[in-house]
């Protein structure tokens, strides 16, 4: 009951975006997936959820990924089309709703809403949200499925840091009821500090880093990866944060 990469590899091309990348994610997880820009953690997404072609295997609870049974969210998810923001949600029970809206698919929609602090907007078009609160929207719209895998790409990044922190102990609660896995690419390297279980670090297509975040990310590996110098505190609750100090070149 894992998901399991072994040596995956994708082009395009002629240029190798991702190179024999391999680990093994245990559910009832949030694993941070962290890198500099351009390094491949949205492809890595992209061919988890099979919508691209990969070399090497992939495989969740030792088949594999079923799209249609998973949550994925892909960077920059954006609603255009007229919905209210109770039937954007609903949405995510699509498969079973039917010609039929039952209560209970309601209240759920309702309690997601909530859930994510924002029923207020339950009657509004989608349209007119500002692009966090299309996010939390979203958020709420792939958790109503209960997928046991979730594949966010930088799912938070539009969001204030209430929000943020909202989505982040939602996604804690849905773990640790469900046992589900979430993978979450992200650039905010506090929150991931703050709210991942484990850390995959992607250099240049590979994997640089792999295991809680303290293990992973010290000052060495900043300035190997992003190439800045920074200082990483611990506070007397013993959380870290990290301080950037300066950016080489
Ligand atoms: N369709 C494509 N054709 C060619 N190259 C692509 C394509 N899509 C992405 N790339 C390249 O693949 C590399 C990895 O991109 P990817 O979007 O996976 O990075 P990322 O780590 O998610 O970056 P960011 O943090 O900026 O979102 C980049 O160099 C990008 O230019």
């Amino acid at each position: 009951m894992t998901l399991d990469l072994t040596s995956v590899g994708v082009r395009r091309g002629r240029t190798t975006i991702l190179d024999t990348v391999g680990c093994t994610l245990q559910p009832g997880q949030i694993v941070g997936l962290i890198g500099p820009n351009g390094t491949g953690k949205s492809t890595l997404i992209n061919a988890i959820a099979t919508l691209l072609p990969f070399s090497g295997t992939i495989r969740w609870h030792g088949r594999p990924v079923e799209l249609g049974k998973i949550g994925y969210m892909p960077q920059h998810a954006l609603v255009q089309a007229d919905l209210t923001v109770t039937e954007t949600v609903l949405l995510g029970r699509h498969e079973r709703l039917g010609w039929q809206v039952k209560a209970t698919d309601l209240d759920a929609a309702i309690h997601a809403l909530e859930e994510f602090g924002i029923a207020g907007l339950h009657d509004r078009s989608m349209n007119i949200l500002s692009g966090g609160q299309q996010q939390l929207v979203l958020l709420a719209q792939r958790l109503l499925r209960q997928p046991d895998l979730l594949l966010l790409d930088e799912a938070t990044s539009a969001l204030d840091i209430r929000h943020q922190m909202q989505v982040f102990d939602r996604l804690r609660a849905y773990v640790q009821r469900t046992g589900a896995l979430v993978v979450i690419a992200i650039h905010d390297l506090n929150l991931a500090a703050r709210h991942t279980d484990r850390i995959l670090l992607l250099h240049q297509g590979r994997v640089a880093g792999d295991g809680p975040f303290e293990t992973v990310i010290s000052p060495d590996a900043l300035r190997r990866v992003y190439g800045i110098e920074a200082e990483i505190l611990v506070s007397p609750s013993g959380h870290r944060a990290i301080l950037p100090l300066g950016a080489h070149g």
